[in-house]
């Protein structure tokens, strides 16, 4: 296993052309664009955390029926500071990195006082971001690094700081039918406030774009909301919209600033600033994208762990949010290498499941509801939002599934009606398995799977004019532990998840996190994604 997770990949800078099996759909004509760590050792010096490793970004290029896969480092100044000086210099989610070995306490602390929230690394190994023509690859932290997605080479270093106060943003941003990208950041301790900040990055700029006007100027902060905590905001890895509104959840799993600004001194890593708080609530906050203002309803859940919201949409004057949710803040904690060994199976056991859950908020609370009273009224669902004193809703969710990971759905429903989920299955283990098709209309699931394989994140593809929501076709790099069997690229039916074809590469495969397709022919923003370009402001 170790060797899978740990050992450093080689790079594959000439496209390699794959040995297909099977019959790719002749409109299916793109690259497959995905990321994720490839390197964990430099020199002598090792990361502690999978998610900390370099990042490798990698595709493959569908054209007649033929694939051709490529992978390339991104040359973030993390990777060209490690190579350069042998050594991890940079610090990353799970390693504290010290560039220089010789400096003594006193200089330490004079380096942690002088820099309260640290510079943070740019290895942005998470995903890619898809901002009008531009490609970015991303990770947690303010800095974004523009990619070629054709090439693989790294382009500028965006600091997101230039244009808005955040030092945290998510790498799973949302877009809407023209495009524009929305995202939420933190922005910790500024102007002696902490604070969720929801932006906006257009699509496209007035006059259209000429050289070195980017879209990025153009960024503009949609709505704040204020953390409950000056020193401890919660982390959060993504969030929903709908429609008209955004869902973003204040959970009980907090960054500590004060752990964080003297995690230097202390020789500890900013994982261990993270801490689940099983004694809290978790907020749910609605931002209405018409006003550009949070909904005053104080609506809250028990305490969770959240990383990826699945969909939402708004349904009889509720809102639907699907999320998968933990019991609590382990799962970053099985990712440490030292855990990924030969006995994986028994150090890597998830204290909680990933669970697919629904919720469902009333939009408008009934004043004369009487406390204790459910205010969701929908035959769809039976999640419940129990009025209480104060304009407080308290939400209960309808466990819908479970062992489910990385979903995607159609994106064209996103924010709308939708009844499909793809996702990776994973069990007691964090290590997707399988790769699911779950049917929240049935409660029922089809699954493609094969001994010895690990699928990464399964990616639906529309086939071009499709009307129905699983008229498509599924992507999914897969990596085996069987050293006889190369990776390969998995194409599967959406519809009745049977193998169309695959296309196996014999090279040594990373295993990725996140990841987007771009067709060939364009990209027709509108039926990508269903909601209209913003109205202005109402102030
Ligand atoms: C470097 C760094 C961070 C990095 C977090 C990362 C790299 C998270 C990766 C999450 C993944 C891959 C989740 C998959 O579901 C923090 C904690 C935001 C804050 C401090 C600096
Ligand atoms: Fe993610």
């Amino acid at each position: 296993m170790e060797i899978i997770f740990g050992r450093n990949k080689k790079e594959q800078l000439e496209p390699v052309r794959a040995r297909v099996t099977g019959k790719i759909p002749a409109w299916l004509q793109g690259t497959l664009l995905r990321n994720g760590p490839g390197m964990h050792t430099v020199g002598e010096t090792r990361y502690n955390h999978w998610f900390d490793g370099l990042a490798l970004l990698h595709s493959f290029t569908i054209r007649n029926g033929e694939v051709y896969y490529r992978s390339k480092y991104l040359r973030s100044d993390t990777y060209t500071a490690n190579i350069e000086a042998n050594r991890i210099v940079v610090s990353e989610f799970g390693t504290m990195a010290y560039p220089d070995p010789c400096k003594n306490i006193f200089s330490k602390a004079f380096s942690y006082l002088s820099h309260t929230i640290p510079d943070f690394t740019d290895n942005c190994l998470i995903n890619i971001m898809r901002c009008g023509e531009d490609f970015y690859a991303t990770t947690e932290t303010n800095y974004i690094r523009k990619i070629n997605p054709q090439t693989l080479e790294t382009l500028e270093k965006v600091d997101y700081r230039k244009y808005m106060a955040v030092n945290l943003a998510t790498s799973h941003p949302h877009y809407d039918a023209a495009g524009n990208v929305l995202n939420v950041g933190t922005s910790i301790v500024d102007k002696g406030k902490t604070k969720y900040v929801i932006f906006k990055i257009p699509a496209t700029l007035p006059g259209g774009r000429k050289e070195g006007r980017s879209p990025l100027k153009h960024t503009e902060v949609f709505c704040s909301i204020a953390a409950r905590s000056l020193l401890s905001p919660s982390y959060y890895h993504s969030f929903g919209v709908t429609e008209n509104y955004i869902i973003f959840l204040e959970q009980p799993f907090k960054l500590d600033i004060l752990k964080m600004a003297t995690a230097y001194i202390r020789g500890v890593s900013w994982a261990s600033c993270l801490a689940f708080h099983g004694e809290d609530k978790t907020h749910i906050h609605i931002v209405d994208r018409r006003t550009r203002k949070p909904v005053l309803t104080k609506y809250y859940t028990d305490p969770m762990v959240v990383f990826h919201h699945v969909n939402a949409y708004e349904e009889d004057g509720c809102l639907l949010f699907d999320v998968i949710a933990y019991e609590d803040g382990s799962l970053y904690q099985l990712f440490y290498l030292a855990n990924l060994n030969k006995d994986f199976e028994e150090n890597s056991r998830l204290t909680s499941v990933p669970t697919l859950k629904r919720f469902a908020l009333p939009l408008q609370v009934d004043k004369n509801a009487e406390v204790g009273s459910n205010l969701i009224k929908l035959s769809s669902t039976t999640a419940r939002a129990l009025k209480e004193k104060d304009d407080q809703v308290y939400c209960q969710p309808e466990l819908l599934s479970e062992g489910l990971e990385l979903p995607r759905i159609n994106y064209a429903h996103n924010g709308k009606p939708y009844r499909y989920v793809f996702a990776a299955g994973v069990q007691w283990s964090p290590i997707p398995t399988k790769i699911i098709k779950y049917d929240i209309l049935t409660k029922s699931s089809v699954e493609w799977g094969e001994a010895h394989s690990w699928p990464a994140e399964p990616l639906f593809v529309p086939t071009p004019g499709a009307k129905d929501e699983d008229d498509g076709i599924i992507l999914s790099a897969i990596v085996s532990t069987d050293p006889q069997k190369s990776p390969f690229l998995l194409v599967l039916d959406a519809r009745t998840f049977t193998e169309l074809a695959r296309a196996s590469v014999d090279v040594e495969m990373h295993l990725d996190i996140h990841g987007l397709f771009i067709p060939d022919a364009g990209w027709d923003l509108g039926k990508q994604a269903p909601s209209q370009e913003e109205p202005a402001p109402q102030t």
